[in-house]
């Protein structure tokens, strides 16, 4: 890399198992199959990267754990992102921001490294969980509708992910939706975050660094002096709720709850496990072994849909579980696991 050159950074947004993690496999292929070599900041608010482990070993990676982006850990991300191009030279770097952090404040906290470093910072690609949206679509109401209006707003670049859980036309008026919601950013249905890339990054010249600033100096003019405001969709719609109540730390809601296991658990009472997990929680992830099964497996719990995945991690990765959710009972979940733990699948 040509160290005069500016580090393109690309800012992935969207609500906890959108599907951040996937389209980030897809891109690094995608730039890897273009000679171009990326590096990744991964933030968790929980303490252990599981997502970490989907990505191929030799790319770079800084992780910030144990908090989110925008608020606890902000400052750290100048330092993180200093090191990670000083040592790496990356042609590019991919920030993947907790689910739970306000993209407006991911776009400040990048835009204050940008005063230490060369950076391009791309605008920001969102991805959309197309059920999910559509539930909450529905009530219009809570704090998880509103912070997923606010990524949607702040996008540039919307995929509709996840097109495969709802019907067509549910799928019509998802699209009218983000179009009504943001009609500057373009819109793209798809499963699994297939999209196509070389369209996704071309498209996403559309709004670049001096629109992100931009958007900073509505922040400033709009009046309301909250630094939280993330009205970006250029209206000022007061309809319905007042957009001022987007607070500065909107994940605050959010509660984790991490649980290493002693041992090897039944994959069926697992199973069981989560298929009664409370609405509350909306986000889990894990690596396990199994006491039937003979290999480890990564779960993940997403919007009420459960994926494990075979996986023979690299190093020393505990046996753990994760998850995230609304003011849920924490005690709850770790005494149903801790019964689970003690049968150890006996
Ligand atoms: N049904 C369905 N599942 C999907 C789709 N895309 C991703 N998933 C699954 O949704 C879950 C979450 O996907 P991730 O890519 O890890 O989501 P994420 O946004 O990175 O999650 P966090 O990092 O926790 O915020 C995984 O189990 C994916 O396999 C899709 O289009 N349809």
């Amino acid at each position: 890399m040509n160290s005069d050159k500016a580090t393109p950074i690309y800012i992935l947004s969207g609500f906890l198992g959108s599907g951040k993690t996937t389209l980030l496999g897809h891109l690094l292929t995608f730039w890897k199959d273009h000679g171009l070599r990326p590096a990744v900041v991964m933030n968790e608010i929980g303490d252990v990267n599981l997502d970490g482990l989907l990505v191929q070993d030799e790319v770079p990676m800084a992780e910030m754990l144990g908090g989110c982006i925008c608020c606890t850990i902000r400052s750290d991300l100048s330092t993180q992102l200093y090191e990670l191009i000083a040592q790496e030279k990356p042609d590019l770097v991919v920030i993947e921001a907790t689910g739970a952090a306000n993209p407006m404040e991911i776009f400040d906290a990048v835009t204050e490294s940008s005063l230490y470093m060369k950076l391009d910072i791309k605008p920001m690609i969102t991805i959309v969980d197309a059920a999910h949206l559509a539930e909450l679509y529905e009530s219009q109401q809570g704090k998880t509708y509103r912070l997923m209006i606010d990524q949607i707003r702040c996008g540039s670049q919307l995929i509709l992910n996840k097109v495969d859980r709802i019907d067509d036309n549910k799928q019509e008026e998802m699209k009218q939706l983000l179009a009504k919601l943001n009609p500057y950013a373009s819109m793209i249905p798809a499963v699994k975050c297939n999209v196509n890339l070389e369209q996704l990054l071309d498209n996403h010249a559309g709004r670049n660094h001096q629109e992100a600033q931009a958007i900073h100096e509505h922040l400033d003019s709009c009046g309301c002096g909250k630094e939280g405001c993330t009205d970006v969709a250029h209206t000022h719609e007061h309809a319905g709720h007042d957009h001022h109540e987007h607070t500065h730390h909107s994940h605050d809601h959010v509660t984790v709850y991490t649980h290493y296991f002693k041992g090897p658990i039944d994959s069926v009472e697992f199973e069981q496990f989560i298929s009664e997990l409370p609405r509350e929680i909306y986000r889990g992830k894990g690596i396990l072994h199994f006491s039937d099964t003979a290999s480890r497996f990564l779960f993940q719990y997403a919007y009420r849909e459960a994926d494990y995945l075979k996986i023979t991690p690299q190093g020393d990765v505990p046996d753990v579980a994760v998850f995230i959710g609304e003011h849920f009972d924490q005690a709850a979940i770790a005494d149903k696991l801790k019964v689970m733990e003690k049968s150890g699948g006996q």
